[in-house]
């Protein structure tokens, strides 16, 4: 039998804040190096907020209004490579306020997903400026389903749980995760792995901004938890091969999914 593979190529790139034309250039010139790569990438992730970093209080003028020139460029980035393209975060500013999105692209150029950081991260004031999403993100990889969600959902193992329920069997998870918890960053990525039995394909930014210094360690995961592959603290392209069918073998192997007894999960909030 053969193995169903995509390749995954994984932009850890360094972001300047508040300035979205260079970021931009960088992006460009990562997809560019990572499409020359053999085998060639089938799908190619960005960090979050790679266009404007956390320049939090400098939305107002830097953010993307919607359907604007950043959101083109990953439509026609995706088109161009025909590649599906997983375009970490961006900051886009609409009526209701800005938010923390994250939209993946086809290789046809078509919009797959759109999804809005639901669980904004005090630590960083992000709940001071943007507006919380209110819907989480499936969407086609193939024929499977893959989810998305942004840094701090990790934090929340029930989201990746209703995520997996709904068939997800690759999770992305584009991040700006600072020091000093690489721990929690490793450690929370390979737990949603295991417990969910879905591959986990997590990809975070390097450098400093005013307040916080960023790792890297861009990591995937297979269903079994196994590290397939893990970046160092460097700017760079962290490559891997998924296989489509592991997320059903493990399943079948370890029946968490058949064997769990949601009707007691079930007690008074305190
Ligand atoms: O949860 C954490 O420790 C980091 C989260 C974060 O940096 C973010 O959501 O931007």
């Amino acid at each position: 039998m053969t193995t169903r593979a995509l390749h995954i190529s994984l932009i850890q790139m360094d972001i300047e804040l508040g300035n979205p034309e260079v970021n931009l250039q960088r992006a460009e010139e990562w997809i560019t190096r990572a499409m020359e790569a053999q085998p060639r990438p089938d799908v190619i992730v960005l960090p979050e907020m790679w266009n404007t970093g956390y320049a939090l209080d400098r939305l107002d003028g830097l953010a993307e209004p919607e359907n604007g020139p950043y959101t083109f460029w990953m439509s026609e980035t995706a088109r161009h490579y025909k590649i599906t393209l997983v375009g970490g975060s961006i900051s886009e500013q609409r009526q209701s306020g800005f938010y923390n999105t994250l939209y993946v692209f086809g290789p046809d150029g078509e919009r797959t997903a759109r999804y809005d950081k639901i669980h904004l991260f005090k630590l960083m004031n992000e709940e001071k400026f943007m507006q919380p999403g209110e819907e989480t993100a499936l969407f086609p990889l193939g024929d499977i389903t893959a989810a998305a969600s942004i840094c701090y959902d990790i934090r929340f193992p029930e989201l990746a749980r209703t995520l997996a329920l709904a068939g997800a069997k690759v999770w992305f998870v584009p991040a700006e995760w600072p020091h000093p918890r690489l721990n929690h960053w490793r450690t929370l990525l390979t737990a949603r792995a295991i417990e969910n039995q879905m591959y986990v394909i997590a990809c975070n930014r390097v450098g400093r901004d005013e307040k916080s210094h960023f790792f890297g360690h861009s990591m995937v995961i297979d269903p079994w938890g196994e590290i397939v592959a893990e970046s160092n603290d460097e700017e760079g392209i962290l490559t891997a091969t998924i296989d489509l069918d592991l997320s059903e073998e493990v399943r079948g192997r370890i029946p968490v999914f058949t064997d769990r007894r949601p009707e007691l999960y079930r007690h008074e909030e305190k």
